[in-house]
C-alpha cells in the first residue's frame, strides 16, 4: 500500500506521525480539519486503540469528527472541554513566523477558535506548504449569506484602500451552488498573490460588517512539523527557537495505510 501513496502524501503522514508524539495521556486535543490532518487523526486512532492512548478530541469540522469517531476517538465539544493542551491542524501556507493561510477546506472559522482555545498549536504540512511571504494561496474569508454581496465590495473597497490593487475576491462554489460552512456560512477568496503586512490585513477584514472571520492565523501557530516525501521531517519551534530533523520508515507503518480511503 506505501507503493501507492505519492511523494506528497508521504511528506503529509511522516508530519502527521511525528506530531501525534506530543501526544499524551489524559490530553483534550484539537483535531484540525484536511488531508494532512485526517492522517494524524488515523495515527492518534491506532494509538487509542493499540496503546490504550486516553484523549478526547475537539473536532473542527463535521467531516474531521466523523473520522475520529470513526476510528475510536472519544470525542467532546470545544464547550465541553472549555480549554485544549494541544491542537493539530494542517495549513495552507506557512511563512518563516510560522504565520498561516488557512481554509482552503473550508473550515478556518472553527479551527481558528479551536487554535486559540489551546496551550499550544502544532501545524503539521508538506514542504510545498512553506512560503516567503503569505498570499499566492487565496486568503480564504467566512461570511454570512445575507448580503454577501455588499460583504464582498465592501472587502473589495477595502482592498483597494490599502493598494492591494488589481487582485480580484471570489464566492467559493461546491459544483453549481455556492459552499457552505458547517456554520451555514459563505467562503469569500481573496486572490492576492502576496500579502505585505498580514497582521494589518487580518485586523481590517474582521472589521467589515459581514465577515465573520479570515484565514489568516497571526501569532497562534507554536510548531511547524514539515514532511518531505522521502520519509524526512522537520520540526521548528518558534518559541524554542530550534529544528530539529529526522527520518521516518514508512515500512514499519504499513499497517496504518491498509484503511486508506
Ligand atoms: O485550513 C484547512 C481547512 O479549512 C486545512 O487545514 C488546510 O486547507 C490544509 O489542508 P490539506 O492538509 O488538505 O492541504
Amino acid at each position: 500500500m506505501t507503493g501507492e501513496l505519492s511523494p506528497i502524501d508521504k511528506a503529509k503522514f511522516v508530519a502527521a506521525k511525528r506530531a501525534v508524539d506530543y501526544v499524551e495521556d489524559g490530553m483534550r486535543v484539537g483535531l484540525g480539519t484536511g488531508s494532512t490532518a485526517a492522517w494524524m487523526v488515523r495515527c492518534l486512532g491506532e494509538m487509542v486503540r493499540d496503546d490504550g492512548l486516553k484523549i478526547r478530541g475537539v473536532p473542527t469540522s463535521t467531516r474531521t469528527a466523523a473520522l475520529a469517531r470513526e476510528v475510536g476517538i472519544e470525542v467532546i465539544s470545544l464547550d465541553e472541554a472549555r480549554w485544549l493542551d494541544l491542537t493539530i491542524d494542517g495549513a495552507d501556507e506557512f511563512d518563516g513566523d510560522l504565520n498561516l493561510i488557512k481554509g482552503g477546506g473550508g473550515a478556518l472559522l472553527q479551527e481558528k477558535i479551536v487554535a486559540t482555545a489551546s496551550d499550544q498549536m502544532i501545524v503539521i504540512a508538506d514542504v510545498g506548504k512553506e512560503v516567503e511571504s503569505l498570499g499566492a494561496f487565496p486568503l480564504p474569508i467566512e461570511v454570512i449569506p445575507f448580503g454577501w454581496q455588499t460583504t464582498k465590495a465592501l472587502v473589495e473597497e477595502m482592498l483597494i484602500s490599502m493598494d492591494v490593487l488589481g487582485r480580484s475576491v471570489t464566492l467559493r462554489m461546491n459544483g453549481d451552488t455556492p459552499f457552505v460552512t458547517d456554520e451555514g456560512n459563505h467562503i469569500l477568496d481573496l486572490h492576492l498573490n502576496r500579502i505585505g503586512n498580514a497582521r494589518q490585513l487580518s485586523m481590517v477584514l474582521n472589521q467589515v460588517p459581514g465577515v465573520v472571520e479570515n484565514g489568516l492565523f497571526i501569532d497562534i501557530c507554536d510548531v511547524v512539523i514539515v514532511g518531505y516525501g522521502d520519509g524526512r521531517v522537520e520540526t521548528r519551534d518558534i518559541n524554542e527557537g530550534t529544528v530539529e530533523t529526522d527520518r521516518l520508515d514508512f515500512v514499519e507503518n504499513e499497517n496504518l495505510f491498509t484503511d486508506l480511503d
